[in-house]
């Protein structure tokens, strides 16, 4: 058998786990309460997008939010992991857009139905490159940041997640065995807005990995 490189993680068709309102400042802005457990829902490997190739609006929505994100790739999948040994199976990181059509999310909440055409449509999860997990010392005090056509519209720390990492890997393990090759999207820090075609986002970690992606119609 090949033996395959988890440092390309978005070609192996494995798990997209995506943590919803995780920093109190994002789920104000968007007037929802603070949780107290981890708000979960998944995106497809078909979301999956590279650099090169642009972010499709669908055709049934007319409001797609960015949402920058850091990215935890599995390296060694388990069940019910610990807290105290869950960073192990971590391979590493990848700054991460949850790109999420909010007037059909809305809609979706207002109606009492899964968030799917919103958040896993086609190119609806941008990546940057793969981050050796050495690279990221402390990824409980990463700074992720992403601009609009030049101008900052997010500008956030992972120290302001209500949940960590470990915590999250712990909990979400309980309820879906991972995977090596599985991605989590630890959520989003205040600042999303919508996007329009031909905008350009330019997203990073200081010192670690940028990202560029434009925005086209389908
Ligand atoms: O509940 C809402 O209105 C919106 C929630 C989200 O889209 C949650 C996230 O994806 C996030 O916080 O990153
Ligand atoms: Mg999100």
């Amino acid at each position: 058998m090949t033996s395959r490189n988890v440092s390309r993680f978005w070609e192996w068709g494995k798990k997209i786990i995506c943590v919803g309102r995780n920093y109190a400042d994002h789920a104000k802005e968007l007037n929802n309460a603070v949780p107290t457990e981890p708000v979960l829902f998944l995106k497809t490997p078909s979301s999956y997008l590279t650099e090169g190739s642009p972010i499709l609006i669908p055709k049934y929505s007319t409001s797609v939010h960015h949402e920058i994100e850091l990215g935890v790739v599995i390296g060694k999948g388990g069940t019910a992991i610990p807290q105290s040994s869950a960073m192990q199976h971590v391979a590493g990181y990848a700054l991460c857009l949850d790109m999420t059509a909010r007037d059909v999310q809305d809609d979706c909440k207002s109606k009492g139905l899964p968030w799917t055409l919103a958040k896993a449509f086609n190119t609806s999860c941008p990546v940057s490159e793969f981050i050796p997990k050495e690279r990221i010392p402390d990824p409980g005090n990463v700074k992720i940041w992403l601009k609009v056509n030049d101008q900052m519209r997010q500008n956030g720390c992972t120290s302001q997640m209500i949940f960590s990492i470990p915590f999250l890997i712990s909990y979400i393990s309980e309820i879906i065995t991972l995977e090596e090759g599985d991605l989590i999207l630890t959520g989003t820090p205040k600042g999303v807005s919508a996007v329009q075609v031909h905008d350009e986002l330019h997203a990073g970690i200081d010192d670690v990995v940028s990202m560029t992606f434009t925005v086209g119609r389908l």
